[in-house]
């Protein structure tokens, strides 16, 4: 009987700096069978197509790579949107929400019917904002909606914390929750090295000049790569993979995550465990007076600019529909 393959595909849709590096990162660490590329510019399309191909050949990663339509990627085990336009030097992540919220929408028109079943993970920016209307568009359950989130942010907390105390990153547990954005905040009061709290394993943790430091480094890094490369691709490449693969695989691993906050009305990150069902369980964090403040204000910030945004896609559709019937007169 000839061998049946289980087929498991990720569509990332945009192969601009973030999707190629992702797509690449799926290769190396295989997470899938297939990767889907989409992507409207066409020779670059087949140009990453053929230049990721080739690395799949040496060493047999057992991945295909190949190029598809946004309805193709709506039956994909999972879909990373990383489409759409990207901050150049000193602008802020919301400043490019009317370009992406407008993407975002053809998008979801162009990817139906999707499977049920499908994840879908936000990268673009601003990703908080496109993650809630992701939801919305989708039509699937907000367990399966999520973004990358402050994931990264935290990743490059617990490198610059692992510096500070001599202790390999992976030995820190400490996250940065709120907005991938100008109001994220560090959850000090539950961070540790191992299990020891991180007031003790590192006193000087505690100085309030340390901590607007680290957050300002925090806050700062994708500002300070994109004004000396024009991107960021490698750190947001590996979290984007490690996120798909605890999907894949099952893997029930906790991460801080973007996702619908009943109580607060925006998506925002906070720590859950993600698997093949997406966000299966939010876990609970003990915040300090001043984080939970902190949160507060992040809502608050974010329902403000999502307010803003609804108005803009409701005129948006109305224009969409009304084009649709000039062509049908
Ligand atoms: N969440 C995070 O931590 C991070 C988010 N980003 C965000 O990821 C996004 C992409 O960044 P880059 O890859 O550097 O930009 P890029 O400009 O290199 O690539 C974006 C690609 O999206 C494509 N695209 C546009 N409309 C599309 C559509 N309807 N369907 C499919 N593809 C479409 C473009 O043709 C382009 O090739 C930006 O919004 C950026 O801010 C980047 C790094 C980290
Ligand atoms: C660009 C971006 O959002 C980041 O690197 O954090």
């Amino acid at each position: 009987m000839p061998e049946q393959k289980l087929k498991t595909s990720i569509a990332i849709l945009g192969c601009g700096d973030v999707g190629s590096t992702l797509a690449y990162t799926l290769i190396l660490n295989p997470v899938c069978s297939e990767v889907i590329l989409v992507d409207p510019k066409t020779a670059l399309l087949e140009a990453q197509v053929r230049d990721l191909s080739d690395a799949t050949y040496r060493g047999n990663t057992g991945t295909r790579v190949r190029a598809g339509t946004h309805k193709d990627a709506g039956q994909a085990d999972i879909v990373v949107i990383t489409a759409g336009a990207k901050q150049k030097p000193g602008e802020s992540r919301l400043s490019l929400l009317s370009r992406n919220l407008h993407i975002l929408s053809s998008i979801f028109s162009a990817m139906q019917p999707i499977s049920p079943h499908t994840i879908l993970l936000l990268v673009a920016n601003p990703v908080d904002i496109l993650t809630y209307f992701a939801r919305k568009l989708s039509g699937l359950p907000e367990s399966q909606v999520i973004g990358t989130g402050t994931s990264l942010d935290s990743a490059r907390l617990r490198g610059i914390l692992a510096t500070k105390a001599d202790v390999s990153p992976s030995s820190i547990m400490a996250y940065v929750l709120g907005e991938h954005g100008d109001s994220q905040f560090i959850a000090w009061s539950s961070a540790t090295i191992g299990v020891t709290p991180l007031s003790m394993a590192l006193p000087s943790s505690t100085d309030p000049t340390f901590r607007a430091e680290i957050a300002s480094h925090t806050r700062g890094a994708a500002g300070s790569i994109i004004a000396a490369k024009g991107c960021t691709a490698y750190g947001i490449g590996n979290m984007a993979a490690s996120i798909c693969k605890y999907i894949m695989y099952d893997q029930l691993t906790v991460r801080p995550l973007s996702f619908y906050q009943p109580e607060l009305g925006c998506c925002l990150s906070m720590p859950a465990i993600i698997g093949r069902k997406g966000i299966t369980r939010v876990m609970p964090i003990e915040l300090d007076e001043r984080e939970k403040r902190e949160l507060e204000d992040c809502a608050n910030g974010l329902r403000a600019v999502i307010e803003g945004a609804e108005k803009e896609l409701e005129a948006d559709q109305e224009l969409a529909k009304a084009l649709e019937k000039d062509k049908g007169a």
